[in-house]
């Protein structure tokens, strides 16, 4: 049996019936890690109140383990734990009234759970008595998975967890979702995020309501239909817009300090065509090489492939 299974849910809002999840369905193992991925608006929240059953669906079905989403919602809620994008925190509480009054909502203790929260209720434990909205961006986040995890889910949903928080902690929150895993916990992760997308176990690419592609990120690397070149010739604005007029291009983007250009591979094309290019157009201090595609690569790909 799957951890979580999800059969074409469609979720529609208001009176003109704004199409936000369009026949969706997925399903993640055990202790997976699985990620939508998609801009904003493009369903995830819809999708994660859906799953936490604080959404009814227009139609579809979902299992969460062996309760069904909307007969089971009361079911559910006992073995799932949800970290909203927005905070969920009482900001006048301190630290350990917040943990406290999750913990009481679920009919449990600190005490008796402290096991699972231990890693990281240790690190803002010095901070116990301080109101959270006195916390940074960072710690208030630890707060919110401690919160989440108070009555030991089976399944935690995360949105956006990492938003708004500095590098060095989102580098920490990963370790600790990992950590979280080894405990066998299933977690459904949305971040806009791409390097945090090639930490998911699968990730789903989603646009406008709809899940694009489902696979391991090796996997979305490695089925990249085009040739992937890394350019830079000085301000990168200059450089792509530039490309933008090369014949040959199929995408073309920054990528950081560089431009990546994307070319149908069943081309006859030789790499020094685009050295040459941007030399006639008066560039100098050229570096062009051929790379692998990420995650980021492949989404782009999927998503003008989609629009054209
Ligand atoms: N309560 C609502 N009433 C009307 N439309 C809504 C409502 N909630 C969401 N939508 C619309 O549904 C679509 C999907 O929104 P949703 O919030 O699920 O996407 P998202 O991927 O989570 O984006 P974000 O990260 O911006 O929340 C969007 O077009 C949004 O405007």
């Amino acid at each position: 049996m799957k951890s979580i299974t999800v059969n074409n849910l469609i979720k529609t809002y208001g009176k003109e019936k704004v199409l936000a999840v369009d026949d969706v369905s997925f399903d993640v193992d055990h202790g997976e890690i699985f990620g939508l991925i998609g801009p904003d608006g493009s369903g995830k929240t819809s999708i994660f109140r859906m799953l936490t059953t604080l959404l009814l669906p227009d139609s579809g079905s979902a299992r969460i383990e062996e309760f069904d989403m909307v007969k089971d919602y009361k079911k559910i809620r006992h073995i799932l734990g949800y970290m909203p994008g927005k905070f969920s925190l009482y900001q006048d509480l301190t630290v350990e009234e917040n943990l406290q009054f999750f913990a009481s909502v679920f009919n449990t203790t600190i005490e008796e759970n402290y096991d699972l929260i231990k890693d990281i209720y240790i690190q803002i434990e010095p901070f116990k008595t301080r109101k959270a909205g006195q916390l940074s961006g960072g710690m208030k986040q630890k707060l919110a998975l401690c919160c989440a995890l108070i009555h030991k889910p089976k399944v935690l949903f995360l949105d956006e967890p990492t938003t708004g928080v500095d590098p060095v902690s989102r580098k920490e929150f990963w370790v600790m979702l990992k950590r979280l895993k080894k405990q066998g916990i299933t977690m459904v992760v949305a971040t806009p995020y791409m390097d945090e997308a090639s930490l998911c176990d699968r990730i789903a690419l989603m646009q406008n309501g709809k899940i694009l592609s489902i696979e391991t990120p090796e996997n979305i690397s490695n089925s990249y239909p085009d040739l992937l070149f890394e350019v830079k010739a000085g301000r990168t604005s200059q450089v792509l817009k530039a490309l933008e007029n090369f014949d040959q291009k199929k995408n073309v983007y920054a990528f950081g300090e560089f431009v990546h250009l994307s070319v149908d591979k069943n081309i006859n094309f030789n790499i020094h065509s685009i050295e040459e290019f941007l030399k006639n157009n008066g560039f100098e201090n050229i570096e062009v090489k051929a790379v692998k595609a990420n995650t980021e690569d492949s989404f782009i790909q999927l998503l003008s492939h989609e629009n054209n």
